[in-house]
């Protein structure tokens, strides 16, 4: 029998209110769990009494196990491959930036180390990228937001993350319900993450981009452009057949205004493809024109002067 994770946190609160349990106990579980690795639901203190018997039979603490976590030889990297309940597995990747050595970017800052954790949405793909590995595996199955946060869970037991960016395994907009639900828990008790400090990596799925603002107000957009037309984008990214460039550069315009958050670009140079200077012209165009139609937001781009 498969068990849901008390990380499901939509499923655990409407089971609590059915039983006439109030849901502000589901909190008080997750950060019993995150801190108590190993621990059975019985271990959990102070809940009411109808809540164990409920807990138990149909909830796990987790319902992933970490069965690997391999660290670069710098050791800035931790490649972690996490197995689900079903047999298939997911990679998150925490990524620490020692900020006062200034490993990120060369440039000194303020803060300390900080650690990104990179988590996956989907068991494989059904976008098809022909450059990307997972696309190459095909679609397996949706995460649910449990098996999402407990990449955070993994993570968190091993480092601090301050920064969550959906760039793992999938296309989080295609599990679209799943993610809303795992980033409302990451921002809210126990991890507590900052919505400013999670971004969300799509290939481009316009009528979700339109919906996110209602949903995830505050959260960053990274878009995989991957190239500056639609001939080329089509050709390495079938997907971008269904969302033509012009109608994907006004979503993310109509996105930036309406939220004033950061939107990020995703360009992987490939080899004779989209790497010629002709290229970037064109995509220095297509990304002037972004900013010069933005008014006030946040366009994190490259100076331009094409
Ligand atoms: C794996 S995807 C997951 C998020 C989402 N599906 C997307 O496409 O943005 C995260 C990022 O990795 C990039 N990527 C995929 N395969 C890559 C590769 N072989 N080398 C470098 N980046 C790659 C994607 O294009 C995307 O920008
Ligand atoms: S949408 Fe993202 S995860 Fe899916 S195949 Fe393309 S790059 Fe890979």
């Amino acid at each position: 029998m498969a068990f849901r994770s008390v990380f499901d946190g939509g499923a655990l609160r409407t089971e609590f209110e059915s039983a006439g349990i109030s849901p502000h106990f589901v909190p008080l579980i997750w950060k019993y769990v995150l801190h108590n690795p190993g621990c059975d639901l019985s271990d959990v203190p102070s809940l009411p009494s109808a809540a164990y018997p409920l807990l138990i039979s149909k909830f796990r603490p987790l319902t992933s196990f970490l069965s690997s976590a391999l660290d670069s030889n710098d050791r800035l990297t931790t490649k972690l491959l996490i197995r689900l309940q079903n047999g298939n597995s997911v990679e998150a990747v925490i990524m620490r930036y020692d900020t006062r050595q200034g490993k990120y970017d060369g440039k000194p800052r303020s803060g300390g180390p900080r650690s990104t954790l990179c988590v996956s949405s989907q068991v494989g793909c059904k976008m098809g990228c022909k450059f990307c590995a997972t696309g190459t595996m095909g679609f397996k199955n949706n995460l649910s937001s449990g098996e999402i946060v407990e990449q955070l869970v993994h993570a968190s037991r091993i480092t601090h993350i301050r920064n969550v960016v959906f760039m793992g395994m999938g296309e989080p907009l295609n599990n679209y319900a799943a993610l809303v639900e795992a980033i409302q828990i990451m921002t809210g008790f126990p991890f507590q993450l900052s919505p400013k400090k999670i971004t969300v990596s799509t290939v481009g799925i316009i009528h979700a981009i339109n919906k996110l603002p209602i949903d995830l107000p505050t959260v960053n957009l990274a878009v995989s452009l991957h190239a500056p037309d639609q001939d080329i984008r089509c050709q390495i990214m079938p997907a971008a057949r269904a969302f033509p460039l012009g109608k994907l550069m006004d979503a993310l315009q109509t996105y930036q205004k309406n939220t004033q958050q950061k939107v990020f670009v995703e360009y992987i140079m490939l080899d004779g493809v989209n790497d010629h200077e002709q290229h970037a012209h064109q995509l220095g165009k297509l990304l002037v024109t972004f900013k010069v139609l933005e008014t006030g937001g946040k366009l994190d781009t490259f100076q331009s002067d094409w």
